[in-house]
């Protein structure tokens, strides 16, 4: 693993990222839509990225586990400078230590439940009837053990994104990033979510990230960090009264 150190990362950082700058091309133009952000995530620590719609917090959160290169800047998750690995290491690097739950689930419709949502134990090599013991563990603790051997198809969306979320800590990752995790739940179905990342996701070796636009858990939040155009614009335990 490369620990050298880039630009006053804390050593215990899940993530220290440094001078990220994130451009997308539009026709004749270039917009910038990250502007050089420079934080340091820290591990035991429930994090939420706010802001309004286009401020970036998707681009910012995928550039930090590693499934979008930023234009300019470093990223250190756990003290691997992840976009100097090559595209394999990369690709284990995330399989092995992260986990997503992004707006679209990516569910396979062609296999069930249990099966979907033990992918990432399964590319890892663990055998299936384990696999699918683990990831099912997970489903029941969200209330959808009883779906298993269901297709997605056959699931509701809110159902559908329980299993996206199973499939996002069965294989219980140092870093786990979502986008929305609660978004298309009901209140009490939200709490078990919560209730979830924080019992898998959030100890003294692991870090947790949401971007949220839910007030019903914005009490949750160990940590609030706001984007606006691109910036962080503030970044304390609570929400800033203006929001
Ligand atoms: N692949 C892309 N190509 C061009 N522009 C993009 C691309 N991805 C994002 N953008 C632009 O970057 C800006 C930030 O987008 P991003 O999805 O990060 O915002 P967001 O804060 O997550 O918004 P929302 O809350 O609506 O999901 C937007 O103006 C968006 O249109």
């Amino acid at each position: 693993m490369d620990t050298t150190a880039i630009g006053g990362c804390a050593p215990e950082a899940a993530i220290c990222a440094r001078g990220i700058i994130r451009e997308f091309e539009a026709g004749q133009t270039t917009i910038r839509v990250l502007h050089g952000i420079d934080t340091d995530i820290r591990p035991g620590e429930l994090t939420y990225v706010v802001g309004e719609s286009g401020s970036g917090k998707t681009t910012l959160i995928s550039i930090m586990c590693g499934i979008l290169y930023p234009t300019q800047g470093e990223v250190k998750v756990f003290g691997t400078d992840i976009y100097k690995l090559t595209d394999t290491q990369l690709v284990n690097f995330r399989l092995r230590n992260i986990g997503f739950i992004f707006q679209q689930y990516n569910l396979i419709p062609s296999i069930d439940v249990a099966a979907n949502a033990a992918v990432p134990l399964i590319a890892q090599g663990v055998p299936l009837a384990e696999a699918r013991e683990r990831a099912k563990v997970l489903l029941d603790k969200l209330n959808i053990g009883n779906q298993a051997d269901k297709l997605p198809r056959q699931l509701s969306g809110g159902q559908q994104q329980r299993v996206a979320i199973a499939r996002a800590l069965v294989h219980e990752p140092r870093l786990v990033v979502c986008d929305e995790p609660t978004a298309a739940l009901d209140a009490s179905s939200g709490r078990r979510v919560m209730d979830l990342l924080r019992e898998v996701a959030v100890a003294p070796d692991r870090a947790c990230i949401i971007v949220t636009h839910d007030n019903r858990i914005f009490d949750l939040a160990d940590r609030i960090i706001v984007l606006e155009d691109g910036r962080i614009t503030h970044d304390g335990t609570e929400m800033p009264d203006d929001h």
